[in-house]
């Protein structure tokens, strides 16, 4: 696993099918009398790479809780690979914008931690810390507890804690958020080389990384994004894509 050395718009692989790994259909999450999210009809293209803008509480993080499987709709249906979300979490993984990792531990123990809760096997992170570590650009040696790391070092740790479960889907809440701008550019480099990893076929399918993200910074993620999607109240006002590589959604 490499750093690609530049950030230009990257495609989905063309072997990756043209089919949708993500669908939700009229899906609305209610709280008490609060829509968080109204009756949401989309779907996401394997292998795209779909960025998510809105203003604070417009619902991002929501539809990506809702895709992880951490909450279920109130109304409507939402599937992940045509199953229930919570049935294809091996294949997902999702990234808070607050980084989940124990701060007394180093970055090596929380993803040792971590790695003997998910399966072997995939990429080459998969169950390899070290590997992991490295392709976020740290040093798997360091002794220093994760609490005394730096923003940029948290996130690429927490990055590294999800991409050695070698996720098919992954799931970005704010990735680059409290990032300078070196450390939020080499975020959009690591993700655009994760998009290159290749996927095992299912079925004899052939397979492709898929990629959403919510973030206040689209110029940031722009040279990634096959489509980028806008929400307000809870619902998408929004949808571009790339018509090189999608169909508008
Ligand atoms: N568990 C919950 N209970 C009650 N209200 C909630 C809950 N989770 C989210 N909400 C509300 O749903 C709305 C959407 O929240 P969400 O976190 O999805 O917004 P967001 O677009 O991600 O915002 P931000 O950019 O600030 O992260 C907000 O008004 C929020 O207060």
């Amino acid at each position: 696993m490499t750093q690609t050395a530049e950030t230009t718009r990257i495609s989905a692989p063309p072997s990756a099918a043209s089919t949708d790994c993500i669908s939700l259909e009229s899906v609305s999450k209610i709280y008490g009398r609060f829509a968080a999210l109204r009756n949401i009809t989309t779907s996401f293209c394997t292998g795209s790479c779909t960025i998510i803008l809105g203003e604070n509480g417009a619902g991002k993080s929501t539809l990506l809780r809702m895709i992880a499987g951490l909450i279920t709709p109130t109304r409507g249906r939402v599937t992940v690979f045509s199953e229930a979300p919570h049935q294809q979490r091996r294949r997902v993984a999702y990234m808070s914008h607050s980084p989940m990792l124990y701060d007394e531990l180093t970055a090596m123990e929380n993803l040792n931690y971590f790695s003997s809760l998910h399966r072997d096997g995939g990429c080459a992170c998969v169950g390899n810390p070290e590997m992991a570590l490295r392709a976020v650009g740290l040093d798997p040696k360091l002794d220093r507890p994760v609490g005394q790391y730096s923003q940029g070092m948290r996130q690429r740790t927490s990055l590294a804690r999800v991409l050695q479960t070698d996720p098919e889907i992954l799931l970005l809440d704010e990735p680059f958020s409290n990032l300078d701008a070196a450390s939020a550019r080499h975020m959009v480099e690591l993700l655009a080389d994760f998009r290159t990893w290749p996927v095992a076929p299912v079925n004899g399918v052939m397979g492709a990384r898929t990629l959403l993200l919510t973030t206040h910074q689209s110029s940031l993620a722009e040279p990634l994004a096959t489509r980028t999607l806008t929400m307000r109240n809870g619902e998408i006002v929004d949808s571009h894509s790339d018509s090189s590589t999608e169909a508008a959604g």
